[in-house]
């Protein structure tokens, strides 16, 4: 039996008056791939920045019901933000390296961590990167700024930024969307490696990329959890008719 990893109780959030998640219940299981779908403005993304507080940052948004991860409510008191940002990391749609070197991104978080040792930096950052299958792209030019990279090896050097801190859950808004189909198809091979010792939750409009990589699919509506399943099951057997509409194209 999968143990779950991360569970959200009637979670509702409101950006002021506007209430974009109408109390999602959803329960996410350790090592597995789940994808959020759904049209523009449904929130999906809204959902996903919930998971690690990211949300905290918008002025004027209002959170109740709760988010268990490790069976502690994220918005208790005992939640220190910064640690909950290095065991649930993120990467966002456009790659967002910090104006550093490939070696300055990886170490970042590590030296934040406290961790100094240099022997023990370029083992985390080969290792890291290695895991990001980015290695062989940057291997010579780890000094060099990760600005000079294309779009897609920047992409997965943010990701090997988020594995160097060693986090539990990988959260990933829309990562492919602003690549071309072959650095997708490398983030994707990426994520389908890393599946089993992290447990990721994506965000994608591409149906296909849902159903390549994830093992469970939630389709979401304005606010709503319309349905949560195995990903074969939401393609081929949708129990509600607004899922089928929208994987068959008729809306969204
Ligand atoms: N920072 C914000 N301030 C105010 N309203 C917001 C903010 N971010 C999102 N919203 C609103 O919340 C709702 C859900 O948005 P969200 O971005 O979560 O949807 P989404 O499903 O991720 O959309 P997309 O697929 O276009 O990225 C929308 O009505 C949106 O306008």
């Amino acid at each position: 039996m999968a143990e779950t990893i991360i569970s959200t109780k009637d979670l509702h959030l409101y950006y002021g008056q506007n209430e974009a998640l109408k109390g999602i219940n959803l329960t996410l299981n350790e090592g597995e791939i789940t994808a959020l779908i759904g049209p523009s403005g449904c929130g999906k993304s809204t959902f996903l920045r919930c998971l690690n507080r990211m949300n905290d940052l918008i002025p004027n948004v209002t959170t109740t019901g709760s988010v268990l991860y490790k069976e502690q409510d994220i918005f208790g008191p005992k939640t220190d933000i910064v640690d909950l940002r290095k065991e649930i990391g993120m990467v966002f749609q456009q790659p967002n390296p910090f104006p550093f070197s490939v070696y300055e991104n990886i170490t970042y978080g590590l030296k934040l961590k406290g961790i100094k040792d240099k022997e023990q930096l370029d083992q985390i950052v080969e290792e890291s990167l290695k895991a990001a299958s980015v290695w062989d792209d940057v291997k010579d030019k780890l000094h060099a700024s990760a600005l000079n990279l294309s779009g897609g090896q920047q992409q997965r050097v943010c990701i090997a930024r988020v594995l160097a801190v060693d986090p539990a859950i990988i959260l990933l808004d829309e990562p492919t969307s602003a690549l071309d189909p072959v650095s997708s198809g490398k983030i994707e091979n990426t994520l389908l490696e890393l599946k089993g010792k992290y447990t990721m939750v994506i965000v994608t409009h591409n149906m296909s990329q849902a159903s390549r990589i994830s093992d469970k699919t939630a389709f979401f509506l304005n606010g709503d959890l319309i349905e949560f399943n195995k990903t074969k099951n939401i393609f081929l057997e949708p129990q509600e008719k607004q899922t089928d509409d929208y994987i068959s194209g008729r809306f969204g």
